[in-house]
């Protein structure tokens, strides 16, 4: 079958023979067919599909396109040509993992584009003293650049989900989503620029801010999904030796993205529960490909990717285009109500927003 970037082909399996056995091989199939790549998946039991594709699709990505559903954002294209999507409400909580210059930022700015003329809060954590997130302040609804106000912003988000359980159980919902629109909260996305800063400990004293701060996040991740809040995670590194709050919250991850890395241990956490192929693909990522990443999430398998080239003046533009649309902090934690939209409705909601940011 031809493909927009090769051709598919379905095999059926011999007696014995497993997808593996092809998992294997792809890379002496890719060299043999002499094609940029060969990817494995088998979704019927017996059978096996190899997907070639002939040159890097991936070479050149541009035109972020406007993301109309709420908590949804094509942020890049897969390999497969198809867009790269992050859907909040199908996978809630994403790692964003890459070293210097591999196109984190990148990724976060597509994402607060998307979802900047949505009716959701925002916040963000930056440890690197708000470099990276202050200049999108309009429309964040808060922004936490020390320890002390990294505690207690999430101090703030757990009583936020507490308040938020209440609610659901008062009204003997399992989830914000089936409460009536006039009733349910707005939604909220977590941004975190460097995971790392939140564990690192300077000195002694700060060992009982870095507990609490870890317990919380790992409260957010565990109990968040259910109650309209979402994680966006960035780090350069995320290993075990941040500590045991690091791993729990990863597991707790199920989306993830792995950008270019320095070190193997970051790509086997954020990946290593993947098919092993995709972990040799995330250290193939070269460092003048930025954007270029492993992507896992939607539907359990794994791509390579690229985001959309996304400038942070564009991303400051558009924060500054919906600051209107942010509620305080002090509004959500007072129960803020999502306005009462359907998802359709939504997208007709976006239409006059989105006319004046193409214009
Ligand atoms: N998808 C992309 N297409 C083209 N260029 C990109 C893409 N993503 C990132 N870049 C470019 O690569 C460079 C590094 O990107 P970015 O700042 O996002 O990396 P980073 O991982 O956040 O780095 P740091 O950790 O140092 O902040 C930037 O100049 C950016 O414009």
């Amino acid at each position: 079958m031809p493909t927009r970037h090769g051709w598919r082909v379905t095999i059926r399996l011999l007696e014995g023979q497993i997808p593996e056995d092809y998992t294997k091989v792809s890379e002496r199939l890719a060299h043999s067919w002499r094609v940029h790549a060969v990817r494995v998946s088998s979704t019927k039991r017996g059978r096996v599909t190899l997907a070639a594709t002939i040159r890097d699709p991936l070479v050149r990505i541009d035109q972020l396109p406007i993301s109309t559903e709420l908590l949804k954002v094509t942020v890049g294209r897969l390999e497969t040509g198809s867009p790269w999507v992050i859907d909040f409400r199908t996978v809630p909580h994403w790692l964003n993992a890459g070293a210097t210059q591999s196109g984190k930022s990148n990724l976060a700015n597509a994402l607060i584009i998307g979802l900047s003329p949505q009716p959701v809060a925002m916040v963000g954590f930056d440890l690197k003293g708000g470099v990276e997130f202050t200049p999108y302040e309009p429309r964040l609804s808060a922004l936490a650049t020390s320890r002390t106000e990294c505690v207690s912003l999430l101090d703030d988000l757990v009583s936020l989900m507490v308040d938020r359980m209440a609610a659901c159980r008062t009204a003997g919902a399992r989830n914000i989503w089936q409460l009536s629109g006039a009733q349910r909260p707005v939604p909220v996305v977590v941004l975190v620029d460097e995971l790392a800063e939140l564990y690192l400990m300077a000195d002694k004293s700060e060992k009982d801010e870095i507990a609490k701060t870890s317990t919380a996040l790992l409260r957010v991740a565990q109990l968040g999904r259910a109650f309209g809040i979402y994680l966006f995670c960035c780090g350069q590194r995320i290993g075990s030796d941040l500590g045991p709050g690091v791993t729990a919250l990863r597991a707790q991850c199920s989306g993830r993205i792995c950008h270019r890395v320095n070190d193997p241990e970051t790509a086997t956490m954020t990946l290593g529960d993947l098919d092993p192929a995709a972990l040799v693909s995330a250290r193939a990522i070269a460092s003048e490909t930025p954007g270029v990443a492993i992507v896992a999430g939607q539907d359990g398998q794994w791509y390579r990717a690229r985001s959309f080239y996304v400038s942070e003046q564009a991303a400051e533009v558009a924060t500054r285009t919906y600051a209107g649309l942010t509620p305080s902090w002090a509004e959500v934690m007072a129960g803020a109500y999502c306005a009462e939209l359907s998802d359709a409705d939504l997208a007709e909601f976006l239409a006059p927003e989105t006319a004046v940011l193409e214009g």
